[in-house]
Order: structure tokens, then sequence, then C-alpha cells
């Protein structure tokens, strides 16, 4: 499936500079969606990602963490934004290709030793998804690899990441 042709381009969304690759136009597509989740887990499968639990990053982590996680029989784990999560947090500050911001996981939803999987939607520098992995490093969990749906290669952000299987569908 041409996966490509279902993502939206739209140029200065939301600053001047940037090429917003929208994935609303994918996820309202039912043969789009299916064949995106299945290729997801079928490829983490190929390469060996078993996690205990899959991390996703709000907002677009969690449209495509909990199908996941379900079909590696995991479970899934939110990271927010500042002041989301209602207990305790553990915190890391991170850097955007369009700005900064925070992330937070819960302390009690993780633990040394648990074993996993980031997944999001985009990987554009690299900030968020090398963030949270520090964030879950830090943890003592161990980190089995990365899954995105879209990679943005110009940008460079797979070199912000621990050296870990990287999973893509779309390149750019
Ligand atoms: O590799 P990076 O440069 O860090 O960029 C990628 C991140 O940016 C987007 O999220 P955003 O922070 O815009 O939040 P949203 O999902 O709530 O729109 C995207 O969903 C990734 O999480
Ligand atoms: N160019 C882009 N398109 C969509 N989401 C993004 N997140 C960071 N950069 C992005």
């Amino acid at each position: 499936m041409d996966l490509k042709s279902l993502i939206r381009d739209i140029p200065d969304f939301p600053k001047p500079g940037i090429l917003f690759r929208d994935i609303t136009t994918l996820l309202r597509n039912p043969e789009g969606l299916r064949y995106t989740i299945d290729t997801l887990t079928q490829k983490c499968k190929e390469v060996g990602l078993a996690a205990d639990y899959v991390v996703g990053m709000e907002s677009r982590g969690f449209i495509f963490g909990p199908p996941l996680a379900y079909h590696l029989n995991a479970g899934f784990i939110p990271v927010r934004k500042p002041g989301k999560l209602p207990a305790a947090v553990h915190t890391v500050e991170y850097e955007l290709e369009y700005g900064f911001d925070q992330l937070e996981v819960h302390q009690d939803a993780i633990h040394p030793g648990s074993r996993v999987l980031i997944v999001d939607d985009l990987i554009a520098t690299g900030g968020t998804a090398g963030a949270t992995a520090k964030l879950l490093q830090q943890i003592g969990c161990e980190l089995v690899g990365f899954a995105f749906i879209i990679e943005l290669r110009d940008l460079g952000g797979r070199q912000q990441l621990p050296d870990v299987p990287v999973v893509t569908l779309i390149e750019y």
C-alpha cells in the first residue's frame, strides 16, 4: 500500500517554514489504518522487539501506541505534557522542531528493569523521542527500541537516539 499518498502535506504549519506531515488523512482511511498498525506490528516482531510496555508520547503517540501494545501483548504507558498526569511524576525537558516543552510519566507506572518500546507518529529532530528515552533510562528501564510511522531523515533525529533498533514505515 502507498502509505505516503495518505499523508497530507501542509506548508507553514504551525509556523512558517515547517512542512507539516498530517496523519489525520491516513487515520480516517480504514485500509490505511489497518495496514499501518499491522505493518508496524510485523516490523517490530521481525526485529525482535519484545517489550513489557509500549510507551507513547502525547498526543500522537497515544493514537498508535495502544493498538501496537495490544498486538505485542504489552501494556501501554502514556508520557504526557506537563501538568496532565494526576499522581507523582518524573519529568524531562526537550527541544522541538518548533519550540521547547517538557514530558512527564507517572513514577509508579514503570520500574527499573521493565522492557520498554517507545512509539510515536513521527521523528523529526529526535528531541521528543530522545528525551523520552532519557527519562525511561534514568528510571532504569531497558529500552528495547523505537517505532515511528514517519521519519523526517533530513532532520537527523535518529542520531539523537540510543543505539537500539528503530522501526519506521514512511521516510521523507
Ligand atoms: O522529533 P521531534 O522534533 O521531537 O518532533 C516529533 C514530535 O513532534 C510532534 O509532536 P508535538 O510535540 O508537536 O505534539 P502533538 O503530538 O501534541 O501535536 C510529533 O507527534 C512528535 O511527538
Ligand atoms: N514536520 C512535522 N510534521 C508533523 N509533525 C511534526 N512534528 C515535528 N515536526 C513535524
